[in-house]
């Protein structure tokens, strides 16, 4: 059979570059008596890009297996356009399914070149030599991937991020309808990162329908268009990156706290990831957050992940502060920006102080719009506080204000911001047991 026929033969089967369907029906599959996936079922379109996400050990890799056909289900089936994946030789596999794997180390010395020629081996006739289109795939797949320069240097010379996009070219070189991708950006540094990806929405673009193991949340939401979430072999959720991607499923899956905000770059969904606080014991009262910007944001992330309740402001709309409050649903006392303090706003503002537990100034930025703020602060129980500026260098409206924040310092306990929970926490134990000034030891950020 020459190289034409198996062409022809792939026009046939209707394997070529038309775009096709995977459909996983009811997959189960178990290691001896371990139960890996159960009864997992997804549809991915023609020319989609799946990102599989989930926690270590949620089953990522061994549906990736499953749909390459590489692991047969023990219940369930694998179908591309309808064939069973798991009925086809490996050959024919090949022809339809290219893959990426994890682990890319590979146990021989061949020169990149001939690393990536072997994606064309599922389309050449055993002991036929590769055609000039062969070699042409290989130039193309080697230029995508930016290792045309490594073309000639031995693989197990080149480095673990370069190798990984070697074994990505050789899988572009296979020219398959479907790609799976497991971790395709897991060595490379931030830069290739970004460029298998777009690399990986052109290959989407031109037809192919990929589906990939990704565990950077931020990379899968900015790239995919629709991500499943598996946890414990199940399917948790599936769909578009902003459904998927809510702080309760990743708590429930990742048992890890998180934030998710547009980013305000991209506007794909961006999760800030907190260390579960199981045995935190969480501060009884409602702790206001004074401040604005990155260290407010941050603030107030923190403490309303470890299940605090927070209130934040008088903030300026638009500001980060606001928007972390907006989007993860805590009250704030949101002002247009550059204006000064209505009577009414400080009196929210008092209220707000007044009956909260701990107040936290959190980079409080004091100027002629809002010094009448720090009169208002006086009526807080108990005073944090965060500065990333220097005391000395920082600009107050006139030295009276400036003397009224000093006043605060010697009251508070300053620390830095990533240990504001054990801060107001402390504060909390104290109050409750009738201790003088708790201390916090202060470790730079
Ligand atoms: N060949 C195997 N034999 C026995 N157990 C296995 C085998 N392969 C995987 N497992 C087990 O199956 C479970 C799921 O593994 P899998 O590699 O699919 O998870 P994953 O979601 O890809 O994890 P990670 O994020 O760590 O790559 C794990 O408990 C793993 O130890």
């Amino acid at each position: 059979m020459t190289d034409a026929d198996h062409r022809d033969d792939d026009r046939e089967a209707g394997v070529g570059p038309d775009p096709v369907t995977v459909s996983v029906d009811g997959c189960s599959l178990a290691f001896g008596d371990l139960s890996v996936l159960e009864g997992i079922s997804l549809t991915i379109e023609p020319g989609e890009f799946v990102g599989i996400i989930g926690p270590n050990g949620a089953g990522k890799t061994t549906l990736l297996r499953a749909i390459s056909g590489a692991l047969t289900p023990d219940t369930g089936s694998v179908t591309i356009d309808g064939i069973d994946v798991h009925d086809l030789s490996s050959r024919a596999s090949s022809r339809l399914v290219s893959v990426v794997p994890q682990d890319t180390t590979l146990s021989f010395s061949f020169p990149v070149r001939d690393v990536v020629e072997m994606g064309r081996q599922p389309h050449r006739s055993r002991f036929s030599s590769p055609d000039p289109e062969d070699r042409a795939a290989v130039e193309r797949a080697l230029e995508r991937t930016r290792t045309a320069e490594l073309a000639d240097r031995p693989i197990d010379e080149v480095s673990g991020g370069q190798r990984q996009r070697v074994v990505l070219a050789q899988a572009i070189a296979q020219e398959t309808p479907v790609m799976v991708l497991d971790e395709p950006t897991a060595s490379l540094d931030v830069n290739h990162q970004i460029e298998t990806l777009e690399l990986v929405r052109d290959l989407v673009a031109e037809g192919r329908t990929v589906v990939a193991a990704i565990h950077d949340l931020n990379l899968a939401a900015r790239y995919c268009d629709r991500l499943v979430l598996l946890a414990d072999g199940a399917v948790a959720r599936d769909g578009p990156p902003a459904s998927v991607l809510t702080g309760d499923a990743l708590a429930a899956s990742f048992d890890a706290n998180a934030v998710v905000m547009p980013n305000p770059v991209t506007g794909t969904e961006t999760v800030t990831a907190f260390r579960a606080d199981r045995h935190a014991d969480p501060h009884p009262e409602r702790v206001h957050v004074v401040g604005s910007g990155a260290a407010a944001a941050g603030v107030v992330a923190r403490l309303s992940t470890a299940g605090i309740d927070v209130t934040l402001g008088p903030v300026s709309s638009g500001d980060a502060a606001a928007e972390t409050a907006r989007s993860i649903g805590i009250e704030c006392l949101e002002t247009e920006p550059f204006a000064t303090l209505s009577p009414a706003e400080l009196e929210g503002a008092e209220t707000l102080i007044r009956d909260a537990g701990v107040t936290v100034l959190a980079d409080f930025v004091v100027g002629p719009g809002n010094r009448a703020l720090l009169e208002v602060v006086d009526d807080a129980e108990s005073l944090v506080l965060i500065e990333t500026r220097p005391f000395e260098e920082r600009n107050f409206a006139g030295s009276a204000a400036r003397n009224r924040y000093e006043s605060y310092r010697e009251r508070a306990i300053e620390v830095p911001r990533r240990r504001v929970l054990d801060a107001v926490t402390a504060v909390g134990k104290n109050r409750s047991q009738s201790q003088p000034s708790p201390s916090i030891e202060s470790t730079d950020e």
